[in-house]
Formats: structure tokens, sequence, C-alpha cells
């Protein structure tokens, strides 16, 4: 299993290009199973995530083609033979439960396993469910699989979610765009991938109307063509090496990044002292000599300060001049990172929801490991703000979410490089 091996920094300066997003990514290539026609995503990521849910379309009957070296992914999905997500596949990746709207609503049928938790939280689709029942599924668990049938086809209705899902609205989404007339879809999530998957299928043929607010209303259609469509940059992805020149300090311009897209991360990381520009072709970050300021951080659905940023947000307030506390209010158990930052030197306290971290001149570099994908990635940028060496195992939950990220590091100045243990 490979590692990632990282010598503490001084500034980093030059540009990283910024993916495609993968959250995006994996809600847009089930999107085929909506349609009888070829879709082709432009700008996809280039990740394991990304060849999970290829594995899973293909392992239904779809189609899917890598071209241009990934970036490129020409889905079809003509004929399936298959309309079971089988466990071996949906276990590995909770995102699988995205295929489930669009077969129920194109064939009539679906039989996904349940993903299970993870890491992070219990993660229950129950309100992935609730919404499919809002349109007329009927549903029966059994096996550990979802069973759902809808004969008649699906039928428009009105869903109020009692919590804000991105993945929910994402399934309710594409199952109305097949159903007999009118969704609404209340308390939706409003995230730049909602936006995003809303605009593909409009390319596709539906009508949607909403998408980004907290209601989204769906005329449904008999059938949707095909569309090329790209993928919208990963926020992410941007957010996490917005966090690279912050820590280090140095000036690095984010390609294809937006401020819109990580609007209250922005402002935090402004609070904190660091200085962000939006250029013609993306974002800058600088940080010259001081130390950065504490913040306090809550995590909140878009457009509050995203889930996916507090661990990487946590490294850079263990290296503030203060007390920050975070508090994290989307997933019951996303403070893994904590007790690895501390074998680093980190003064941290975690207590129910909330971390307080009480900054420190130097972190200091040691061997640590994650057990999710943003985990890991905060624990990159700690080993370049600390002193010596870290390094990072179990670098798998990196490859879900990050493509290159040793070189795209490299690029900008960074002492970082793969370990492989195999030799
Ligand atoms: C592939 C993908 O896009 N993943 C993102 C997506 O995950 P995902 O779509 O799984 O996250 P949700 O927005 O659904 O989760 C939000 C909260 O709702 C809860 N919940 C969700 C569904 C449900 O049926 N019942 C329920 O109780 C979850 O446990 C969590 O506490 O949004 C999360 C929140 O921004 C991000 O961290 C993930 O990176
Ligand atoms: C939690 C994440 O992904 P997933 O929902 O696929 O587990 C993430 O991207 O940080």
């Amino acid at each position: 299993m490979d590692s990632i091996l990282v010598t503490g920094n001084g500034p980093l300066n030059g540009q990283i290009p910024i993916a495609g997003a993968k959250n995006a990514c994996l809600t847009l290539m089930p999107a085929t199973l909506l349609s009888e026609e070829p879709l082709t995503l432009t700008n996809a990521p280039r990740l394991s995530d990304i060849r999970t849910m290829t594995a899973l379309l293909q392992s239904l009957g779809a189609e899917v083609t890598s071209m241009n070296e990934g970036k490129v992914l020409a889905l079809s999905s003509h004929g399936l033979d298959n309309h079971k997500a089988d466990y071996d596949i949906v276990r590995k990746m909770r995102a699988s439960i995205l295929v489930l709207g669009p077969m129920l609503a194109r064939d009539g049928h679906a039989v996904v396993s349940l993903p299970g938790g993870c890491a992070i939280g219990a993660r229950p689709v129950d309100l992935h469910l609730k919404a499919l029942e809002a349109l007329g599924a009927e549903l029966e668990l059994k096996d550990g699989y979802v069973h759902a049938k809808a004969p008649g086809g699906l039928k428009g209705g009105t869903f109020e979610f009692p919590i804000v899902s991105v993945g929910a609205t994402e399934n309710a989404l594409m199952a109305a765009s097949l159903a007999k007339g009118t969704t609404v879809l209340k308390n939706a999530a409003r995230e730049p991938e909602i936006v995003d998957l809303a605009q593909c299928l409009r390319r596709m043929g539906a009508q949607i109307d909403g998408e980004g607010t907290s209601t989204i209303t769906i005329q449904g259609v008999d059938r949707l063509g095909g569309a090329t469509h790209p993928v919208v940059t990963d926020r992410i992805e941007l957010g996490t090496f917005m966090l690279a020149p912050a820590i280090c300090g140095g000036r690095v311009e984010l390609l294809g990044g937006r401020r819109d897209l990580v609007g209250a991360f922005c402002d935090k990381l402004e609070q904190a002292g660091v200085e962000i520009e939006e250029t013609e072709t993306g974002l800058v970050v600088a940080r010259n000599g001081n130390r950065v300021r504490a913040v306090d951080v809550v995590t909140e659905p878009y457009p509050g300060f995203p889930t996916d940023l507090q661990a990487q947000m946590m490294a850079l307030l263990c290296t503030a001049e203060g007390t920050s506390v975070l508090e994290e209010k989307i997933f019951e158990n996303r403070f893994m990172h904590a007790p690895e930052l501390i074998r680093m030197g980190a003064q941290i306290d975690v207590h129910g929801g909330h971390a307080t971290v009480t900054g420190v001149e130097k972190l200091k570099g040691a061997p640590v490991m994650a057990t999710d994908l943003r985990a890991s990635v905060s624990l990159i940028l700690a080993g370049l703000a600390a002193e010596g060496e870290t390094v990072v195992s179990r670098v798998y939950h990196l490859d879900r979410g990050y493509e290159r990220v040793e070189e795209k590091l490299q690029g900008v100045g960074a002492r970082i490089e793969r370990v492989s243990d195999r030799g």
C-alpha cells in the first residue's frame, strides 16, 4: 500500500489546476441511466471513486468509455440487462445509491444494496427512499437491499426534506425528471453539484426550475435524450489547495477556481488573515510573514462552510495564533483527523460535535494515518507546515478524491512524494 511522504516546507508559489468535481461527476454519471441516448461528460476527474462508479454502471449493462486520459467519459445505457446494484460494489462507495432513482424512473424497477455506514457517520438513506415514495415508488427492504418498483411509472408529487441532503435531492431530482406531472422538492440542497446536475438534465431535455434555491420544481417528461456536459469545478479540491499557501505562506493561483463556489470558506480564510483575489483565470491565495489568526467555524449545507473542508481548515487552525472552535453539524463522527494532528504536536480538544484548537507555533512531522478522504489530505497540509518528515499512510482514501495530489503540490514547490511499499 502506498504512503505519502511530506517534508516541511517554506512558501509555495505557482499555479495549481483544479479538476472537475468528484461529487458532481458521481451524480452526473448515473444520470445516463435515465436515457437510451449517449451522455458525454467532459472535465471529468481521474479518481478511484469515478472508476468505482464506472464499474457499477458497467455491472448494470451500461457502457462507459474513458477517453482523453480519463478527462472525457462517454456513457450509454441503451440496453440495461441488470437492474441490481450489488453489495460488493455499493459498499465501496455511498454515492452508489444514486443509481436507484434513475433506474426506477426509466424502467420501473431496481434493486440496490443499502450502502451501510462509514467512518464519518451512520449516513442512512431514509430520505432518498422517502422522496422516491413521495413519487409513488413501492419499496421493500430485504436482505440488505432496497427492492423498488413503480409498475405504472413514477408520478410527480411534493416532498419536503426534513433535513438538507445532497444525495437525496439528487436522487429525487433525477427520478422526478421522468415522473408523470409536476414534482416540487422543498428544503432541497443548494450545492453547486445540484445546480450542475440540473443543468445536465436540462441539456438532456428535462424541465427543471429553481435549482440552487431550496425549492426545485420539475415538470416530468416522457423521455430524456443525449447530451454533452462539462463537470463543474471541484470546490473541495479548490478549497484544499487554497489552504496550501495559507498554511505554508507564499502565493498560489488555483486555476479554474471561483469565489462563488467557496464563498463561506473564503470569508473565514480572510478573517484568518489570508489574502484572496479573484482573477480571470482563477483565485489567487497569498500569505506573507505573519501567522494566521484563530477563527471559529461551523459546518453547514451550502452556502455555509462545507463539512468536506473542515478537516483541512483544522490543519490550518492548528498553526494559528489563538484558539478556534470548529463545530461539525453535518456528520456526527468527523473529527478522526484530530488524534492524528495531535500526534504532530497540535493542541485539540474534541468534545461532542465541537473541537477546540489552540494554535501552536510549529507542528512536528510524524507517521500518521487517516480513515477518510478529507482527513488524509488534512494531514498532508499539516505535514507541509510541520518541522521534519510526515508519512501519511492509507493513501487509497486520498486517491478517492484527489488526482495526482503530489504532482500538483510539487508544482508549487512542495516537498512531497508517493512511496510505494511494493518493492
Ligand atoms: C458523493 C457526495 O456528493 N458526497 C457528499 C454528499 O454526501 P451525502 O449526499 O451522502 O450527504 P447528505 O447531504 O445526504 O448528508 C447530510 C446529512 O443528512 C443525513 N442523511 C442523509 C440522507 C438520508 O437519507 N438520511 C440522513 O439522515 C446524513 O447522515 C448527514 O448527516 O454531501 C455531503 C454533505 O455536504 C458531503 O460531505 C459529501 O462529500
Ligand atoms: C464524504 C465525502 O465523500 P462520500 O460522500 O463519497 O463519502 C467527501 O467527498 O468528502
